[in-house]
């Protein structure tokens, strides 16, 4: 359902529509981007199929962010045409305007999108059980129940000591969780294990390795034993009180791990916002392998887990065909705070999800960002603290559009940290897109991080080996050049535990 752009004249550039290897063979031979028009109010024609470029005119759906519509409303040049859509199908054209901003700018409004909808939203922190709250975020800060540790405590296995040696040391012993002993007085030595309590009187604890006992059952020492040694104080780490963690934090494998120790059974959080997937396309199939003309959903099974790494709670994945109808009843009817759709972002005879937006009056609040792949995802407002996140059908075009909009929305509704970006050199140079931002799947390794083949917008060959994608801004980048990097999940190792 897609025709290839002809774009003519000056900055003309082609590759709109085209997959990025085929686009970036265009760039060498475009000429560059013309000069930002502040002055200009509407951006010139473009030719006939120019719709990634375009969003769409349907109905009561409007452009609600004004620094949506100063990005690239008055832009002029590839990234500010604005005319009629592709060629007509069988529904025939869909009328078009652009919009599209950019990716840095995309990300900054889905994340005050979510900041916002979470504020209005009010919601009540929840009480959950330590086992159920991998991936929340603290909703109130932890802090100690009790001192930690709660009793002196030996750090080895070997013999508490009183004093200096050689010890008369009994034959009995004391075990981790065990009665305490009887004070030791000076010249008394006892067996103990790591963790038990340290008897009252005890100077030190020699570590069984130092230590030999002769004949007349005495102990003798090794090794010097220092006054304090080997013992861990009650209170080394915090006392009862200390604040452990803020509000905020994000609940890891390690943070549970610590709330336990501190005595808690469940922690305060917030709740995963709530996040109803739905599939659109008739050309796809739920298994067996590719046939007449059918292809493989390959979103419903790699959504929901990574949707859920990014703290959401995915309530329904559902695929729905290309029916206009059925699209308008799951959108209206759905209860979630955030709907996804994958397809039918663009223009084509069966590209719905801009006409549904219209005919429901939703706000888009991004229609289309400068990035490869995925110009045509979207952000709508359904209703007050209701919104949709529109992710291209082209599997890596929709994992820039999760990455893009959908993980900052989700981060800030469920009020996660936002990660630290960090740059990283690559280790070759990547050719860029002349206007866009380009995501490339890269492996992490000692000479920086290496662009992997199989990038374009429909192949997720590459992303399945990646661990993360490189941020190419327009123009590209030189080998060796710093890159800021987006972590995949899995490769993140935190969270990525989150997964089932
Ligand atoms: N005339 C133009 N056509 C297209 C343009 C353009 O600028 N002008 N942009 C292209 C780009 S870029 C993308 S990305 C796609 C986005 O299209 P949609 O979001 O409307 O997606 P569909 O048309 O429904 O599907 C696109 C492609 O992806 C396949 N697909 C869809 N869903 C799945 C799924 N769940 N699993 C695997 N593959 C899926 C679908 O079969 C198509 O091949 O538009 C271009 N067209
Ligand atoms: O080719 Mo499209 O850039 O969005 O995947």
């Amino acid at each position: 359902m897609t025709a290839r752009g002809v774009r003519t004249g000056p900055g003309a550039w082609q590759g709109d529509d085209l997959d990025v290897e085929e686009a970036l063979a265009l760039v060498k031979e475009a000429p560059g981007p013309p000069e930002e028009d502040p002055g200009a109010a509407e951006p010139e024609p473009a030719p006939p199929d120019q719709r990634h470029r375009t969003s769409h005119q349907h109905g009561a759906a409007t452009q609600h962010d004004p620094a949506t519509r100063g990005d690239s409303a008055t832009r002029r040049g590839p990234a500010g045409r604005r005319g009629p859509a592709g060629p007509p199908g069988p529904a025939g054209p869909q009328e078009s305007s652009h919009r599209a901003v950019s990716w840095p700018r995309a990300r900054a409004i889905a994340e005050e999108t979510g900041r916002s909808a979470a504020r209005a939203a009010h919601r009540a922190p929840l009480s959950v059980p330590l086992d159920a709250a991998l991936g929340l975020t603290l909703a109130a800060p932890l802090d100690a129940l009790s001192d930690l540790p709660s009793f002196d405590t030996s750090a080895m296995d070997g013999w508490a000591v009183s004093g200096p040696g050689p010890w008369k040391a009994g034959r009995d012993g004391v075990l981790a969780g065990h009665a305490a002993h009887r004070p030791l007085a000076d010249g008394e030595a006892v067996g103990i294990a790591t963790g038990a309590r340290i008897p009252d009187g005890t100077t030190g604890v020699l570590r069984g390795e130092h230590g030999r006992t002769d004949d007349r059952g005495r102990l003798h020492a090794l090794h010097a034993v220092v006054p304090g040694q080997d013992i861990r104080p009650r209170g080394q780490e915090c006392r009862s009180g200390d604040r452990l963690l803020m509000a905020g934090t994000l609940v890891t494998p390690a943070v549970l791990g610590l709330a336990a120790a501190a005595g808690y059974d469940t922690l305060t959080a917030v709740a995963r916002p709530r996040v109803e997937v739905l599939v659109l396309g008739d050309e796809l199939l739920t298994q067996g392998p590719p046939r007449d003309g059918l292809i493989r959903d390959a979103l419903g099974p790699m959504l929901p887990s990574w949707l859920r790494s990014m703290g959401a709670e995915v309530t329904a994945v559902r695929r729905l065909g290309d029916d206009a109808g059925a699209l308008h009843r799951a959108v209206t009817g759905s209860d979630a705070d955030v709907v996804v759709t994958t397809g039918g972002t663009a223009a084509g005879p069966v590209d719905h999800v801009h006409p549904t937006l219209g005919r429901i009056g939703a706000e888009l609040l991004v229609d289309g960002v400068e990035v490869r792949p995925g110009h045509p995802m979207l952000l709508a407002r359904l209703r007050e603290r209701q919104h949709l996140v529109g992710l291209p059908g082209n599997p890596l075009a929709a994992v820039s559009g999760l990455l893009t909009l959908a993980e900052p929305l989700l981060r800030s509704l469920a009020a996660r940290p936002a990660p630290e970006p960090y740059p990283l050199r690559l280790r070759d140079a990547v050719q860029g897109h002349p206007y866009d931002t380009r995501l490339v799947p890269v492996v992490l390794r000692d000479e920086g991080a290496v662009p992997l083949h199989y990038n374009g917008p429909a192949m997720l060959r590459g992303i399945a080996v990646a661990d993360a994608l490189a941020v190419v801004p327009p123009g590209g980048t030189r080998r060796g050049q710093e890159t800021e990097l987006l972590d995949l999940p899995w490769a993140a190792a935190g969270i990525g535990v989150c997964f089932t």
